[in-house]
């Protein structure tokens, strides 16, 4: 069997009195597309600089491929990076930049390396200051795009992106899963994660809250009905899970948490024209995290 592209287990960081990772253990799949999220200052950054090996634990362990993430020479060799804050160095255009960074990474394939830059937009032969936040970040998602590395770790990779640019990340990112290749990616861009992530996990405050798929996060969360009904409204009053939205003429709006049962038999004894079942974005399943973090 493959051994996972990340494993993690009890991982945790200390930065003085400030508990910034607390014992994380986290399986990453060699294969599939994970998304990270999780509210600011919930850890995400302290977890891929203790996967990148930029930062020692303060407890448990971090591997890459059964390769310990502090033996930066040999987990590098798997993986490539993409930085939430791209910084080149200014004086090299784009062309050299690519091949500087094909040099010092994992290996490149150089014929999809030229289609990425097409698809991209990347003007090669202008220098590196007088790029954009969205050019540097386009030079780098190429870069680590490129190689084989059998894990790509992309942090906020698409902030400084366009739409269509956008769109791009996105099919590169399905390549890549098609390549056997395995994505790490952080990201508060949900729409994002919901089109491109297998699995995602919920970091809050150091801890991880969760990991499922979003088909199984949608199951654990809130959907939103609306009936449309003739004769007496049904009466959803106390129904377990049922928080009442609005009812007006004729039509009934709630949220429904956890099995239906109950709210669907009240509805079955009345006269039930129409129905529509709404399930929560990833983004409407956040804000509840995000949410009870705030209570
Ligand atoms: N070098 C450091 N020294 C002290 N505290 C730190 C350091 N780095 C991070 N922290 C703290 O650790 C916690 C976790 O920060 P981290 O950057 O990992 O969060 P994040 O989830 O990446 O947030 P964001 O979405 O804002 O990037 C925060 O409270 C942060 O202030």
């Amino acid at each position: 069997m493959t051994a996972p592209a990340i494993r993690t287990d009890q991982l945790t960081k200390r930065y003085g009195r400030l508990l910034a990772l607390n014992g994380l253990d986290l399986t990453v799949d060699a294969g599939e597309v994970f998304g990270f999220l999780g509210p600011n200052g919930a850890g995400k950054s302290t977890t891929i600089r203790l996967l990148l090996g930029l930062a020692r634990p303060t407890a448990g362990r971090a591997r890459i491929f059964d390769v310990d993430a502090g033996d930066v020479a040999a987990a590098h060799r798997l993986l490539a990076y993409v930085p939430a804050d791209v910084s080149l160095w200014p004086q090299l255009t784009g062309a050299e930049l690519l091949d500087l960074l094909a040099a010092t990474g994992p290996g490149v394939d150089v014929a999809y390396r030229a289609d990425l830059v097409a698809r991209f937009d990347v003007d090669l032969s202008r220098p590196a200051r007088t790029y954009s936040t969205g050019n540097r970040q386009k030079v780098a998602l190429v870069a680590a795009f490129a190689t084989r590395a059998p894990l790509l770790v992309l942090d906020e990779p698409t902030s400084g992106l366009d739409p269509l640019m956008e769109l791009q990340f996105r099919r590169a990112v399905a390549e890549a899963r098609d390549n056997g290749q395995t994505v790490f990616l952080c990201s508060h861009q949900l729409a994002e994660v919901e089109a491109v992530c297998d699995r995602v996990g919920i970091l809050r405050a150091g801890r991880l809250v969760d990991v499922a798929t979003v088909p199984e996060l949608r199951r654990l969360h809130r959907s939103e009905v609306t009936a449309r009904f003739t004769g007496p409204a049904p009466d959803l009053a106390g129904v377990p899970g049922v928080d009442l939205l609005d009812q007006s003429d004729g039509t009934l709006r709630f949220t429904l948490a956890g099995p239906p049962g109950a709210a669907l038999r009240v509805l079955a004894a009345a006269e039930v024209t129409a129905l529509a079942v709404r399930e929560p974005s990833l983004e409407e399943i956040f804000l509840d995290y995000y949410g009870q973090a705030a209570r």
